[in-house]
C-alpha cells in the first residue's frame, strides 16, 4: 500500500521506528519530514501535507506524530476527507477503522510507549471498515 508519513520534531524518533516497519511490512511510503528530531517546526505543516496525500488519493492511508498526538491531528482533520483518529491503543486502532473509516492515525510520540504505538498501527493496516450502519455515519462526517 502507499502510506503518506509525517510528524513534527517532537514525533520524529517514534515515526523513524514506525517508518522502518511499514518499510519491512513492505509498503510504498511517502515520507513527508520532519528530518531530524532538533529542528523545532510546526505541526500543522505536517498534518495538513500528509492529510493532503490521502484526500487527494496520492496516499491509502496516513500516519501522523507529534508530542502529543492532538496538534497534528487537528491540523489533519481540517483538510476535508481526511478522517484522522488520534489512537492510544490497539482496540482504538481497530475501532477507528471498523466504525470510522478512518484513513490517518495519530499518534503522542510523548504520551504512549513505542511497542503500543508499533501494535497500534498494525492493527489500524489489518482491520476493514465494518460498512452496514457505520457507513451513513462515515458520509455524514463529509
Ligand atoms: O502540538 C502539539 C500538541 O498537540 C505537539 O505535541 C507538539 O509536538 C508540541 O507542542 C511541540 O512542543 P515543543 O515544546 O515545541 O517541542
Amino acid at each position: 500500500m502507499k502510506i503518506a508519513i509525517a510528524s513534527d520534531h517532537a514525533g520524529y524518533p517514534l515515526k523513524a521506528v514506525l517508518a522502518e516497519d511499514l518499510r519491512a511490512l513492505g509498503h510504498d511510503l511517502l515520507d513527508l519530514g520532519a528530518h531530524d528530531a532538533t529542528t523545532s517546526v510546526d505541526y500543522p505543516d505536517f498534518g495538513r501535507a500528509c492529510a493532503e496525500k490521502v484526500a487527494s488519493g496520492e496516499a491509502e492511508f496516513g500516519v501522523v506524530v507529534c508530542g502529543s498526538g492532538i496538534g497534528i491531528s487537528i491540523a489533519a482533520n481540517r483538510v476535508p476527507g481526511a478522517r484522522c483518529a488520534l489512537v492510544h491503543d490497539n482496540i482504538g486502532a481497530r475501532l477507528s477503522r471498523q466504525h470510522n473509516d478512518a484513513n490517518m492515525i495519530s499518534f503522542g510520540a510523548r504520551l504512549m510507549g513505542t511497542e503500543t504505538a508499533r501494535d497500534a498501527l498494525r492493527a489500524f493496516l489489518e482491520t476493514p471498515f465494518e460498512g452496514g450502519r457505520h457507513a451513513a455515519r462515515r458520509d455524514k462526517l463529509g
